[in-house]
């Protein structure tokens, strides 16, 4: 079983987490080593859920705060390959290189670090959660907050997520959506027989292709919205007409939308089309006015931004509780091939948030 020593530094603990393999679904050894790591601190009390693994101090401190990161990723690549990690030079500049680097275990060793503190000053949660990357329904935190909601209140909440040591405010919403389009299978030497279901799809992607992606204000943050056909599937055989094709389309809205206007928005791009809603998560606005939120940021003294990738900073505040993403590495390289993450940045995420907690 690949295992986890919390007494090594933050940047050799990131590593130690990107080489435990545990892409969505797929995070049984990840939550066995974090678990087993944590279960001798006999300052926390460790609860595990599937694999999911949370846990707390209880301190009787005034606060209560939540540091949450999930621990799968998107999957890996062949070419080049991202797993196992490598520490090295990149412009100059020391990086660790490689699938979860930014996406995030960085944010995850930085949660194990924090968990080494005996007295913090305020109670803290710990929840190391699975499957974040992949469809709202197998979210650890959504089936926590269903198996056992009690074990999310907190007085804030901070998302280890990538924001280049940054605070993130809020999120955009994510959904996405089929168009389903119907034609009739014919033998592809005498395709007058039939209708070409793929041939329909290039009204849709022209649709999409010509859209102008909107840029939101909102409470002093700006959100780039994306309408982005992210898949399409169709046809049976190499000389059959195709009776059906489905063009999966991903919306991320800016967070003055609710689910309902997000999805009318997507109708008025694609008019008299069926649209069929596989997934999907609202977005959060930043909170970035709510005093637990300023505290957080003025403690850090670092600069604030919004979050443009969805994150769980959305269950929060519809659980009512002020959230903020924060932790090392660039958003703009995560799920992307070259993924990797200055190791300073690690540090200074590390030490900032030992600072705030101290
Ligand atoms: N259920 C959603 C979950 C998607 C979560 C993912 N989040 C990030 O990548 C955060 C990091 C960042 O971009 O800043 C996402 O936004 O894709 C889904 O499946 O879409």
């Amino acid at each position: 079983m690949p295992s986890l020593d919390l007494t090594a530094d933050v940047v050799t603990l990131t590593q130690q987490l990107c080489d435990i393999e545990s892409v969505s679904h797929d995070e049984a050894a990840i939550a066995d080593a974090i678990e087993a790591a944590l279960t001798p601190l006999r300052h926390l009390e460790v609860i595990r859920r599937g694999n999911t693994v949370i846990a707390r101090t209880h301190l009787g401190r005034e606060e209560r705060v939540v540091l949450a990161g999930h621990i799968d990723t998107v999957p890996l690549t062949s070419e080049p390959a991202n797993l196992p990690v490598r520490r090295e030079q990149v412009g100059g500049v020391e990086v660790l290189w490689g699938r979860g680097t930014v996406d995030m275990k960085g944010g995850v060793a930085v949660q194990l670090k924090a968990a080494l503190l005996e007295e913090p000053s305020r109670d803290i949660t710990f929840l190391f959660y699975e499957a974040e990357e992949v469809d709202a329904i197998h979210n650890g935190l959504q089936l926590l907050a269903e198996s056992d909601p009690d074990l999310l209140a907190a007085d804030f909440a901070v998302l280890l997520e990538p924001t280049n040591a940054a605070v993130e405010g809020g999120c955009k919403g994510t959904m996405r959506v089929e168009v389903r389009l119907k034609g009739i299978a014919a033998h592809s030497a005498r395709p007058w027989n039939g209708h070409n279901a793929i041939h329909d799809a290039h009204e849709v992607l022209a649709a999409l292709a010509a859209h102008e992606e909107a840029t939101v204000h909102v409470d002093g943050l700006d959100y780039h919205e994306a309408l982005q056909a992210v898949g399409i599937t169709g046809g049976i055989a190499g000389n059959v007409i195709p009776d059906s094709c489905t063009v999966l389309i991903n919306y991320r809205f800016a967070p003055d939308k609710d689910a309902e206007a997000a999805l009318a928005y997507v109708q008025t791009v694609l008019p008299g089309r069926e649209l069929h809603v596989r997934d999907l998560a609202e977005g959060a606005r930043p909170g970035l006015d709510l005093p637990a939120a300023q505290a957080f940021v003025a403690a850090l003294g670092v600069p604030v931004g919004p979050k443009e990738g969805w994150t769980d900073v959305a269950r929060f505040s519809t659980l009512g509780i002020p959230a903020v993403n924060f932790g090392p590495g660039d958003p703009n390289l995560a799920h992307h091939d070259e993924e990797r993450c200055p190791v300073e940045q690690i540090v200074t995420a590390e030490q900032a948030v030992l600072r705030w907690l101290a």
